[in-house]
């Protein structure tokens, strides 16, 4: 944990939940991949996430049936009654059975419908009666600020994102738990806390309150602002119901992921991890959420170079897949394959998600073998398949086509894409 503390170092710790303004840092770095893997693969996909956490997932799955809960002073599952919160609300009637610490009852008045708390009986503690029932909720402790754990929101790789409420300020807050155990997904957190503490002030991106980092448990506890459901999510759900997704939603959502993705271009970020996951609804706009492989860039540049390719799969550009090799010999990257990224490529990310709100799937979503999908994505050959959608605006389409053109150069700015929907919106009213 020594570089990873010294790393955590240079990012000042907030003492108590406040906002969060700090200068631009320029730190690119790498999350969650394999890089021994990637050298023996003539197509380096930058970023192996999805396959890796479908795998820790499956391992997991056991554990993370259970919130997370500070390990050292409590037996995972119920905490002493002298240490819960006071919600001020009256405990449950008391079970006939004891039930497993790990069983959750939800009570149904004074709290909200999710709230999840454990329920015990154990006689005799200073002002209950035998048989009276313990009630305590699982919490969280951040900076000395505790919060009560609601339910769980979503999870990542190496992360499980909780609802909580603080019962001092009353504030609803989301955690993200992340696991510090392996070192390369650690770095990646890292970047993200840096670049979320840099862009603060921006409306389109996810608030962050507070953060702590947890040496002995290595964990990262971070604070931010509750959102409601992600894009992905949103996506999931119309594709179920087997209908195009309404004009004036697809237009709705397409503005918000532009004034969002206009906001941290502005800052001279790219995310580089553009996907509808991490857009997240909150209070009626989709704000970014996971900055953990987008990097600063220099104001005298428009690209960075990546030591490897990253991305998800479906939405990854073609020059992030596409190596160059230094020919400057006394250079120390001589040799070395480089992946030159710039703002264009979210463009290329944005488009493949604006297909998928019109097509209902990714352009090269239908391609299974994954070295045939990042072959067809960087190969000028492979035409991209537009069939027919009358639902839609022929100009949206053309907006599509002119974002997904693998010559980065050629596709438009982030303010050209918000210029033209501009002007569509407003033929169309
Ligand atoms: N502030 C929030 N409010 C509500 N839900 C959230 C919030 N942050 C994250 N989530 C949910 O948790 C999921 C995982 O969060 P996030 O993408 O930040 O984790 P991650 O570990 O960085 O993911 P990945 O492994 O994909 O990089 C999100 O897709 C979203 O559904």
């Amino acid at each position: 944990m020594s570089s990873l503390t010294s790393e955590f170092s240079s990012v000042r710790k907030p003492k108590r939940e406040g906002n969060l303004t700090e200068p631009p840092f320029s730190l690119s770095t790498i999350k969650g991949r394999s890089c021994q893997r990637l050298k023996f693969m003539s197509i380096k996909p930058l970023r192996l996430d999805e396959i890796q956490k479908e795998i820790e997932e499956a391992e997991n799955s056991a554990e993370r049936a259970n919130v997370y809960c500070p390990p050292s002073k409590e037996p995972r599952g119920c905490a002493p009654l002298q240490d819960s919160f006071d919600l001020n609300f009256s405990p449950l009637a008391t079970p006939s059975k004891e039930p497993p610490c790990d069983k959750f009852v939800t009570p149904d008045n004074r709290i909200p419908a999710k709230v999840q708390c454990s329920v015990r009986v154990k006689p005799a503690l200073p002002g209950l009666s035998a048989g009276s029932p313990e009630v305590s909720f699982r919490r969280i402790r951040v900076n000395e600020v505790g919060y009560v754990v609601l339910n769980e929101l979503g999870k990542g790789g190496s992360s499980q994102v909780f609802h909580c409420f603080n019962p001092e300020t009353k504030q609803h807050r989301a955690i993200k738990v992340v696991s510090l155990e392996n070192k390369v997904s650690a770095v990646g957190f890292i970047n993200e806390v840096k670049m979320l503490q840099t862009l603060q002030k921006c409306n389109r991106i996810i608030k962050m309150f507070d953060y702590e980092i947890k040496e002995e448990e290595k964990k990262l506890l971070v604070v931010l602002e509750v959102g409601g459901t992600d894009l992905s999510k949103i996506l999931k759900e119309s594709a179920l119901n087997n209908a195009h997704m309404p004009l004036y939603m697809l237009l709705y959502y397409w503005m918000e992921m532009l004034y969002a993705v206009r906001q941290i271009h502005e800052s001279g970020i790219v995310h580089s991890d553009l996907k509808p996951a991490n857009f997240l609804e909150v209070e009626g706009y989709l704000k970014l959420i996971d900055f953990g492989i987008s990097s600063c860039i220099q104001s005298d540049m428009t690209s960075v170079i990546k030591a490897v390719p990253e991305g998800s799969f479906n939405y990854i550009s073609p020059e992030a897949l596409s190596s160059e090799t230094s020919s400057n010999a006394s250079s120390p990257s001589f040799g070395k394959p480089k992946y030159k990224i710039s703002y264009k490529s979210d463009v290329w990310s944005l488009g493949c998600i604006l297909y998928q709100l019109v097509y209902r799937r990714t352009p090269f979503q239908h391609i299974t073998q994954i070295w045939v999908k990042l072959s067809a994505i960087v190969n000028p050959d492979h035409k991209i398949d537009y069939p027919d959608a009358h639902w839609v605006p022929q100009k949206l389409i053309n907006t599509i086509k002119k974002c997904l053109q693998r010559n980065a150069k050629a596709r438009p700015s982030i303010d050209e894409l918000i210029t033209d929907y501009e002007n569509m919106f407003h033929s169309l009213v």
